[in-house]
């Protein structure tokens, strides 16, 4: 009995073994699971059938105890018994990642302070950037689960109407304004009823993967009054092909920040930790170009979970919440183009000696992420990336 050989480094190591679903050229997509470089088929490597339906969705229901049983026979075997898994190793680069799971709702919040007032103070310059309502609660929307898509899925520009406030009318044409949202999102796995308590966030969250909501601030400005993002968000939001499970974040659980005002007591969240020390980063055509940390989000997912059920609204397998764009106090930190360069009053200098506000046809954006792994170095979210196509 060996330990299975992984790569120096790796950031998929045995403590983090996280669930995709992948398919190989003239294969049915089935779950794997990325240890290494490689990817495991899970379906053929533990001969259960809820592995080989092309989704998550099955497996995500079963709920915590069968998700801790499945991680333990994981960590055994990368850990003691390599021979059981390695007849079933695909090159991860060899096979082709499908979305994950069957996306039910996606709901979308607004839970960093710093990027809340970034864009508080562009898009509502005459009001204070924080709205009364903000450290009372972590305001959400919902949003389109229908264009939930796989990483790599391309960014068509998406046209609409844009009205820049010196305008007299609207125009139709495409976005100029084309910007990202680097986010995290989590997915639910075991439904529920009615409310679900903060200390009750991991008996129904499986993991969390990244998040990309794409965002046109052209439309979003003209749209969204009074009833939120509409257009200027629905038509794309990317996700990593990677879930990883709560179960391997333990070691990046942290405080969140002390909120003040004192919270409702629905949403007090004292000793549970559930802030996330995740690093993540935006590349811009390779270039790296921001470090949102997401470990000081005011508003951590045991409380947005709470929020959103807490009316009676229920819950099922595969909804998915995001939590609003990450951004850090920093100029490198912030989690949009719109940030990034003020609103365009500031460009980024590239690389090449080019500059840019928003993105351009042919731009592609990746946003990767890593955390503190139980195993005493770092695990990876993986990445979730996008090109921009003009517009149709
Ligand atoms: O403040 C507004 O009017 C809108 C802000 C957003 O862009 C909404 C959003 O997607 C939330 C987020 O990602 O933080
Ligand atoms: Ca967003
Ligand atoms: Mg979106």
């Amino acid at each position: 009995m060996n330990p299975l050989d992984l790569p120096e480094g790796t950031l998929f190591g045995a403590d983090n073994l996280p669930y995709g679903v992948f398919s190989t050229p003239g294969s049915t997509p089935r779950t794997g699971v990325a240890i290494g470089d490689h990817v495991l088929d899970l379906a053929a490597a533990t001969g259960d059938g809820v592995h080989a339906t092309g989704s998550l969705d099955a497996f995500l229901a079963r709920g915590p105890q069968a998700w801790a049983a499945v991680r333990a026979q994981l960590v055994r075997w990368v850990t003691e018994d390599a021979a059981a898994v390695e007849p079933h190793l695909l090159p991860r680069d060899a096979v082709t990642m499908h979305l994950p799971f069957t996306v039910a709702d996606y709901v979308d919040f607004y839970s960093s302070q710093h990027h809340a007032e970034n864009i508080g103070c562009m898009f509502r310059p005459d009001s204070p950037p924080l709205t009364p309502n903000w450290k009372h609660l972590p305001i959400g929307y919902h949003g389109r689960a229908g264009t939930v898509a796989v990483s790599g899925t391309d960014v068509v520009r998406p046209s609409g109407q844009r009205k820049a406030p010196a305008d007299d009318l609207p125009t139709f044409g495409p976005s100029r304004r084309l910007d990202i949202e680097a986010e995290v999102g989590f997915v639910v796995g075991v439904p529920s009823d009615g409310p679900v308590t903060v200390d009750a966030f991991a008996e129904h969250v499986f993991g969390v993967c990244l998040v990309n909501d794409w965002s046109s601030r052209d439309l979003q400005a003209w749209e969204y009054v009074p009833l939120g993002p509409f257009l200027g968000k629905s038509f794309l939001t990317s996700v990593s092909p990677w879930v990883v499970p709560l179960a391997a974040l333990e070691a990046a659980r942290v405080d969140p920040p002390a909120r003040e005002p004192a919270v409702l007591p629905y949403l007090d969240d004292a000793g549970l930790r559930w802030g996330l020390d995740l690093a993540l980063e935006v590349h811009l055509n390779g270039e790296h170009v921001s470090s949102p940390p997401f470990a000081q989000m005011y508003w951590t997912p045991a409380q947005q979970l709470a929020h959103m059920t807490v009316n009676g609204a229920t819950l099922r397998t595969g909804d998915l919440f995001a939590s609003g764009t990450v951004s850090g106090p920093g100029r490198d930190q912030r989690g949009s183009f719109i940030e990034l360069s003020w609103g365009g009053a500031e460009p980024l200098t590239l690389a090449d000696g080019s500059t840019r506000s928003f993105l351009e046809d042919g731009d592609t954006v990746t946003l990767t992420a890593t955390a503190p792994g139980t195993g005493g170095g770092r695990i990876g979210l993986g990445e979730v990336t996008g090109t921009v196509l003009p517009a149709r």
